[in-house]
């Protein structure tokens, strides 16, 4: 049932490091991967949940490679230390998932300059270090790669209370066109997902801090449901085949057509007053709090 869409092997001799890939939708599409015969370096900054997405990995998949780097993407030296290691140790990767992100909702005016750049030296800087990291040493190896870069469909239609993670995911849709460009005659391919609502614990507990029911998230969606994991993970597959050497500079929406349909997100926190923002962004701090100490 699971790689009902792929056939086995698909990726047996490939090598992909997802960035972020130790939980929610980069594990997904690690998974999905290791499934299909792939070895996978998972990156985020906090080893024991690596190790456990790892050991996960590993157990339900006996023959697997998964190898684990706990790195803050924001370090531009140490993203360099950790591609180093993956081709010193492994010969290099031969696809790269941009998956990693941070983000929480606030109104702008009230968005310090250190949160400011929590969001933005993760999202922009932190996805151009790697992106560089990978492909300089893909093009002085002459080697192809595939680059997969997850945005949002804010891409076009941009946010209110997210405009910090707007402005950077909207900067990685341009880098994904534009190395495109510049990268092509190497052989290495850019492409983007751009998914709408697929409930993960780190999006839920900073986007909708105070709101679990998604009723209404599930009936303005024309297709009347959420995304899923499998979604993503078999459209992260499809664009890093191999076999789609022409498919290159593309940004797909990946959300049952929910921003044609509805637009931008967000826009039931123009409702909210001073005290809701309060408790909101008391909640997402105790949130980040309890998982720095995790
Ligand atoms: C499924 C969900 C549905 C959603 C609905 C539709 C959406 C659909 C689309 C979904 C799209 C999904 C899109 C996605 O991407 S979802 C990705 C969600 N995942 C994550 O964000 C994981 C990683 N995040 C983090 O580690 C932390 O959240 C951050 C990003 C903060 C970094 O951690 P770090 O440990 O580095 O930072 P810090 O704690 O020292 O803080 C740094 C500064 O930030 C200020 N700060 C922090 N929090 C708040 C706040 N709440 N209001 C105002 N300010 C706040 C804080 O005061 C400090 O400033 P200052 O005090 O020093 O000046
Ligand atoms: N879920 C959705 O509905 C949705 C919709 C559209 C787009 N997206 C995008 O999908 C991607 C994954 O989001 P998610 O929902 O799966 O949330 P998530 O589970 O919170 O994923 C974020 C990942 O990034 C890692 N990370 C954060 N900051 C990092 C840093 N500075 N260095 C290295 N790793 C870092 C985190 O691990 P550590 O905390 O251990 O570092 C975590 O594994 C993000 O790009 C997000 O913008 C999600």
């Amino acid at each position: 049932m699971q790689n009902q869409i792929f056939s086995d092997n698909l990726f047996q001799g490939q090598r992909v490091l997802v960035t972020g890939g130790g939980t929610g939708l980069g594990l997904a599409m690690a998974e999905k991967l290791v499934s299909l015969g792939a070895q996978v370096h998972l990156c985020g900054r906090r080893q024991h949940v690596l190790e456990k997405a790892a050991a996960n990995l590993q157990a339900s998949f006996p023959d697997s490679r998964v190898f684990v780097h706990s790195v803050d993407i924001r370090n531009s030296d140490k993203v360099d230390q950790m591609v180093q290691q993956i081709w010193d140790e492994h010969g290099g990767v031969d696809a790269l998932i941009n998956n990693a992100a941070g983000n929480f909702i606030c109104p702008t005016e009230d968005i310090s300059i250190n949160g400011f750049k929590a969001i933005t030296e993760t999202v922009l800087n932190g996805t151009f270090y790697v992106t560089q990291a990978v492909g300089k040493r893909w093009i002085a190896t002459q080697h192809p790669g595939s680059v997969v870069s997850i945005v949002v469909t804010w891409v076009w239609t941009g946010s209110p209370f997210v405009v910090p993670s707007a402005m950077s995911k909207s900067a990685v849709d341009t880098m994904t066109k534009s190395l495109a460009i510049e990268w092509g005659r190497h052989g290495i391919r850019f492409n983007a997902i751009a998914p709408g609502v697929i409930p993960t614990e780190g999006a839920s507990a900073r986007l909708r801090p105070t709101e679990s029911n998604t009723d209404a998230l599930v009936s303005q969606n024309p297709m009347q449901r959420l995304g899923q994991f499998s979604d993503i993970a078999n459209l992260a597959t499809f664009l890093l085949c191999p076999e789609n050497s022409w498919l290159n500079g593309q940004t797909i929406a990946l959300d049952g057509g929910d921003w044609l349909a509805n637009g931008a997100y967000f826009k039931q926190y123009f409702e909210w007053d001073k005290n809701d923002w309060q408790v909101a962004r008391e909640r997402i701090q105790a949130r980040t709090a309890s998982v720095a100490q995790s």
